[in-house]
């Protein structure tokens, strides 16, 4: 069954003196419930643009955007609570989305307290200390602030953070693109277990294929607003057959040798024909 749907969605925006950008042509997703879906493209594809029109920051210009059968554009009242509170959201940069100024405690508590769903302080800190170890914290972080963490440990504590009022949809919108190469697949590795063992449902945004790889079953690959390719993420990275999705391939690092020096030669010669 399918938890969000995005149909025939398109966002053109007009600024003043300046050509009409058409940011999303009739884009077509489907994220099934319970599964991992990457969504893949460089910058300026429309990523933020279908992130911001799944929070409603954005009004599609065309189309539908579908959550569990509530139209998100058109949301209200107890749906739209409805939405907030089921549909949480990991963003690049945990360094700008935690407030400093708050501990460990309050931020990754926030939402059951906002949702009602504890309110008694002792109980929500030892639910909050439960979240912490889960993602590999400790009830010692409790009192600390996010600057005194290390970017992968501040990452943690916003998945935490989304995951503590038991979301059915987590948007990740490039969570790992900030972080070392070592600390991306710590990150991935929690996320993937934590989905395998609660079992909610995942819109993985990312630019590199390798990451999606790691974790998606499904992945969709955009390009300039267009969704060029969509299916079973072994088939497609296995057997891109669009140029876009292949040059996205052939930008992945290589850990074999033999293969880094062929996509080498490949891209100086594509180059070269340019
Ligand atoms: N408010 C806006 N007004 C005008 N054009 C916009 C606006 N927001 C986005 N765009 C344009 O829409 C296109 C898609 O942008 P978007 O930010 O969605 O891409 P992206 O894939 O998220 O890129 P990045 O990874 O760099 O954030 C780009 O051409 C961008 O310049």
């Amino acid at each position: 069954m399918s938890l969000l749907e995005l149909r025939d969605v398109c966002k053109t925006f007009h600024a003043f003196g300046r050509e009409p950008v058409k940011a999303l042509r009739d884009i077509n997703l489907t994220v099934e419930e319970g599964t991992i879906t990457g969504l893949v493209g460089e910058s300026g594809s429309g990523k933020t643009t279908i992130i911001k029109s799944i929070m409603g920051l954005e009004k599609p210009t065309s189309g539908t955007i579908t959550y569990d059968g509530i139209n998100i554009p058109e949301a209200k009242g107890d749906e739209l609570r409805r939405v907030r509170r089921e549909v949480q959201f990991v963003f690049q940069d945990p360094t700008s989305s935690l407030n400093p100024r708050m501990t460990v405690e309050k931020l990754v508590g926030e939402g059951l307290l906002v949702h009602k769903l504890e309110t008694d302080r002792s109980r929500r800190r030892a639910r909050v200390a439960d979240l912490l170890t889960m993602v590999g914290l400790s009830d010692r972080d409790l009192d600390r602030h996010p600057r005194s963490f290390s970017g992968g440990q501040r990452q943690r504590i916003a998945i935490a953070r989304a995951l503590a009022i038991g979301p059915k949809l987590l948007i990740c919108d490039e969570p790992v693109s900030a972080l070392d190469v070592s600390v991306q697949a710590q990150v991935l590795n929690l996320l993937q277990d934590m989905q395998e063992e609660l079992g909610f449902t995942v819109l993985f945004i990312a630019h590199d294929l390798a990451v999606v790889r790691q974790i998606c079953s499904r992945v969709a690959v955009i390009q300039s607003g267009q969704i060029v390719e969509e299916g079973p993420s072994e088939t497609v990275l296995a057997n891109p057959t669009h140029p876009y999705t292949q040059a996205l391939l052939r930008a992945v690092p290589n850990p074999n040798p033999t293969v880094a020096r062929q996509r080498a030669q490949e891209r100086l010669a594509e180059e070269k024909v340019a």
